[in-house]
């Protein structure tokens, strides 16, 4: 059995950090408080406080080894935290794309058999799984076959086949260039639009992410500052850790969410502009880093 919630250790925490935008306690699927998990005795996450609502898309980003594949793997409930509490909606479904997956390039293997590893599944449920994520005709291709597009998608596929109410996708688009990476996010939002999941999702992609997700959180051993895409590229600890290069990303969700064009003359040009009336205006809410703990 899950372990229960502990309210007080929750209060505890928001005393020393601003309050997040973690959906109600009781709406969430999964939530975390005061979360610290040690690998090979050395702490990687320190006194993080997190909640998937339901049905959003909430992207984690980080620099390499800030702990996101371990928050991922916390919420799933295959790493166990030194201290904190981790807990489940019972009888949630998850499905789970995990970063690598060693596949033996010399083994044969057809999609179709791939998506009954390691449950078996009915023929129908898979063809309707590859059917979801566009690659419907593809049941009988040796995986070893498949562009890494098509393969993302038929992992993709076998993650849905459980029919998850929560999708945890870890790096699902680092072998892919940037139209496969675009073509992904909006395959994902998708899937979140007809399947109504949360997604969770680890990404290097900071630029095709503004757009993507409801929500960001940045993790950097302990999650540092949090919000909508757009709060989020402004707050110094993301600046910090990501440099000013994401501002061209963020006129661009700026351009496409914010407005319609009320001027209607035909620019005739391609180009991009920042308007000033970008609906992020509250200030970013940064956590401050709890102190370090010992498990
Ligand atoms: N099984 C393990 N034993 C010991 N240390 C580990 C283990 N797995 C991960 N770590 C360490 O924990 C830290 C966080 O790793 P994690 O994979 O969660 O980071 P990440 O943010 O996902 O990194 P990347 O962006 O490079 O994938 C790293 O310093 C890593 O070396």
């Amino acid at each position: 059995m899950p372990p229960s919630p502990n309210p007080a250790a929750a209060a505890e925490i928001h005393l020393h950090a601003p309050p997040s935008t973690d959906p109600p306690a009781a709406e969430a699927l999964i939530r975390l408080a005061g979360v610290t998990v040690a690998l090979g005795g050395r702490p990687v996450l320190h006194g993080v406080d997190l909640a998937v609502a339901p049905g959003e898309i909430l992207t984690v980003l980080g620099p390499n080894g800030s702990g996101k594949s371990t928050l991922l793997r916390t919420l799933i409930g295959a790493v166990r935290p030194a201290r904190g509490t981790v807990w489940r909606r019972p009888g949630l479904r998850l499905g789970y794309v995990p970063q690598r997956l060693a596949i033996d390039a010399t083994m044969p293997l057809t999609v179709d058999r791939f998506l009954s590893l390691p449950v078996r599944r009915p023929r129908a449920d898979k063809a309707a799984a590859l059917a979801e994520v566009g690659l419907g005709a593809l049941g009988r291709r040796q995986l070893t076959e498949l562009s890494g597009g098509q393969f993302q998608r038929v992992l993709l596929a076998r993650a849905l086949l459980g029919r998850p109410e929560v999708l945890l996708l870890d790096e699902p688009t680092q072998a892919l260039d940037q139209p496969g990476t675009a073509q992904f996010y909006r395959l994902i939002a998708d899937i979140r639009a007809r399947l109504g999941c949360a997604v969770v999702m680890v990404s290097h992609d900071l630029h095709v992410v503004m757009s993507a997700s409801d929500r960001v959180i940045c993790v950097n051993g302990h999650i540092c500052c949090e919000g909508t895409p757009a709060v989020v590229s402004s707050a110094p600890e993301y600046r910090a850790l990501f440099g000013l290069g994401t501002a061209g990303a963020l006129a661009l969700y700026r351009h496409a969410h914010d407005h319609g064009h009320d001027h209607a003359h035909d620019h005739g040009h391609d180009h991009t502009h920042d308007h000033a009336h970008d609906h992020a205006r509250e200030a970013p809410r940064s956590r401050a880093a709890a102190p370090e703990e010992t498990p």
